[in-house]
């Protein structure tokens, strides 16, 4: 799929929203995409997820044992992703504010884990999540996310397959243009916030 065919299903989906947004880092961004409902149409996220995994190299897609997502956002593409590669699919969630395993999921020592996400900002989550794969003992060999809203500028310490890849400035709380701080903001997420 193209860049353009990809962003014409989060506007067929009503996804791609304008206003003044408050980002999981604690950051203000004038756009935000909401990948859940992009998802939300199941022959939609299947035909997404297909797309981001036939991005990933042959051997890596041989090599990975196991998927593992963030909570929430990353559950739904983490579960189509497994599913397009055949892999099983786990999610870490912070009930309590730290990513843990929970409901019975389990790593194996070295298993090799592909990470995913719905969207990478600054890469917090992906890094924090990647942290709890560690500590059980896996080894995460990449990460795979819908969107990279940073264009490639965030360092996850793994190489990073994004389905595609766009620039959306995002901005300190200090340090907002007008037109923003003229807006009250909204927090999407379900992370609380900083
Ligand atoms: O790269 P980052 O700066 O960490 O931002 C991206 C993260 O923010 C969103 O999750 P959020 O924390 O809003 O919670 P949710 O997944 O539960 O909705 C999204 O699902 C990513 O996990
Ligand atoms: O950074 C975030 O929290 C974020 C940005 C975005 O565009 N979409 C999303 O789900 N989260
Ligand atoms: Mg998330």
């Amino acid at each position: 799929m193209t860049d353009d065919e990809i962003l014409a299903e989060f506007r067929a989906a009503n996804a791609l929203l304008h206003g003044h947004f408050l980002l999981s880092s604690g950051r203000h961004s004038e756009y935000y995409l909401q990948c859940a409902r992009v998802l939300m149409d199941t022959e939609r996220a299947g035909r997404l997820a297909s797309a981001l995994a036939a991005k990933l190299p042959r051997e890596l897609r041989q090599a990975i044992d196991l998927v593992v997502s963030p909570a929430m956002g990353g559950v739904i593409i983490g579960h189509e992703m497994g599913r397009a590669l055949g892999k099983p699919a786990i999610f870490v969630e912070r009930p309590t504010g730290t990513f843990e395993l929970r409901r019975g999921f389990a790593i194996e020592k070295g298993a090799k884990v592909l990470m995913v996400e719905d969207v990478v900002t600054t890469g917090l989550s992906s890094r924090e999540a990647m942290e709890a794969v560690r500590a059980e003992g896996g080894e995460v060999v990449a990460e795979a996310a819908l969107v990279d809203r940073a264009a490639g500028s965030v360092d996850l310490g793994v190489p990073f397959y994004p389905l595609v890849a766009i620039n959306f400035p995002t901005y300190a709380p200090g340090d907002l243009p007008d037109h923003l701080a003229a807006l009250p903001a909204v927090k999407p997420g379900s992370r609380a916030a900083a």
